[in-house]
């Protein structure tokens, strides 16, 4: 029933305006799914490649879609992936890029729960799936690779920690952006907005601490249940492998390893954060172990760059006991199966995954199918934005379908 007919491979716009690669998977019962790769902009060294769509297409079309049309089965993920990969050939799909794989192995994943008239959660995860839901991370101030001149600091977050349900959670972050927008007008400071929908003023990253732990405060009393906040420090934009520094431009500030590990440890204690990203270089394994044995008790020390979804970089992780939790993007890795098999290691080893958009994004939903299906405890999708509300919206429909 879930045999593949048709694979069909087209170019869409992202929500930064460039181009990127939409797949849609047809089967031989009527089965329908189409999925859109996302795309990075603060990209870990050690993510699958990404080739330029007009190239990705070409190459899927040539390799990749005769070995699955009339060949493999859509409701059959672990088979569609592994033909993407034998079809890819090399180890980081730089032969039909890292975009046509996932939206690809998307799409075939959204066919064949189409087929079975099943969520793509349920088909995903199990008949048992839908009960539990993410905490969602909201995106509300940042700067980095995300917006020119603004904070050093990537992206500052919102956590509703004590949301009593994702609806609850996904308005009071978006209470969150709305209340930074006020703090912001009563200080005189104009913002526009990153590329995640976060506000981008030009202050420091002191400043922007200020604001957000203010807003959370305030929204906090408003709603009556716990939000926190955390940080995607995104360490390796800034870092300089030269001089060994961290370089904060905003406050003029550099920092060597052992000052960049006190630094986030002090935050972490002096703002009670509930999550800090890629706070170290990606190759700094041994900087990570040392700020998780100092603060991995009280707050998530999340990988992104440092583990880019891939299970041989996590179990070196694990290892040393770099981290406590691992961020999930199936593009930086190329399939689903592969996102799947990072959070099975990463649940086997007491690692929380964090289920992530990109920075540049489509109204794909998959993401919020895939954190229901894998019971993920948080889910990094924006707060506000066509492309995010797409995802935070999905998860308010998947547990009011769930009820
Ligand atoms: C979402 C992020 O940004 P990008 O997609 O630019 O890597 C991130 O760094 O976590
Ligand atoms: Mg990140």
């Amino acid at each position: 029933m879930t045999l593949i007919t048709d694979v069909r491979l087209r170019r869409i716009l992202d929500s930064r305006g460039n181009p990127t690669v939409e797949a849609d998977v047809l089967t031989e019962s009527g089965g329908f799914g189409r999925a859109a790769a996302p795309s990075g902009a603060s990209t870990g060294e050690f993510e699958a490649i990404e080739r330029a769509p007009t190239e990705a297409i070409a190459a899927a079309r040539e390799h990749a879609v005769p070995r699955l049309v009339g060949e493999a089965y859509a409701g059959n993920q672990r088979e569609v992936d592994s033909i993407l990969r034998a079809a890819d050939g090399t180890d980081d799909f730089s032969e039909i890029g890292a975009n046509s794989a996932v939206a690809i192995s998307m799409a075939a994943a959204k066919a064949g729960a189409d087929v079975l008239g099943a969520p793509l959660f349920q088909h995903l995860g199990g008949a048992f799936r839908g009960r539990n839901f993410p905490t969602p991370l909201g995106n509300v101030v940042g700067g980095g690779e995300h917006a020119a001149d603004a904070t050093d600091i990537q992206e500052f977050l919102a956590a509703p920690v004590g949301a009593p349900s994702v609806e609850d959670a996904v308005f009071a972050n978006a209470a969150v952006h709305g209340e930074v927008a006020d703090l912001l007008e009563e200080r005189g400071v104009p913002s526009g907005k990153g590329d995640e929908g976060a506000w981008a003023p030009s202050v420091d990253d002191e400043e922007a601490f200020e604001i957000v732990d203010e807003a959370v405060s305030t929204v906090e009393d408003e709603v009556g249940f716990e939000i926190r906040f955390g940080l995607d420090v995104a360490a390796a934009e800034m870092y300089d492998a030269d001089s060994e520094t961290y370089e904060y431009e905003s406050a003029d500030i550099s920092r060597d390893t052992a000052e960049q590990i006190e630094y986030i440890a002090d935050l972490v204690r002096e703002y009670d954060l509930a999550y800090v990203e890629d706070p170290l270089d990606e190759n700094d394994y041994e900087a990570f172990a040392e700020l998780t044995d100092e603060v991995g008790d009280r707050t998530l020390i999340c990988g992104d760059d440092l583990f880019v979804t891939n299970t041989d970089r996590l179990a070196e992780g694990i290892e040393i006991d770099a981290a406590n939790s691992i961020l999930i993007k199936p593009n930086q890795i190329g399939t689903l199966t592969d996102a799947f098999d990072a959070i099975e290691l990463a649940t086997e080893n007491g690692y929380d995954s964090v289920i992530s958009h990109r920075s540049g994004e489509t109204e794909d939903t998959t993401i919020a199918h895939l954190a229901v299906a894998t019971d993920a405890p948080f889910i990094k999708t924006g707060a506000v934005g066509g492309e995010r509300t797409a995802k935070l919206n999905e998860l308010i429909r998947i547990a009011d379908d769930a009820t």
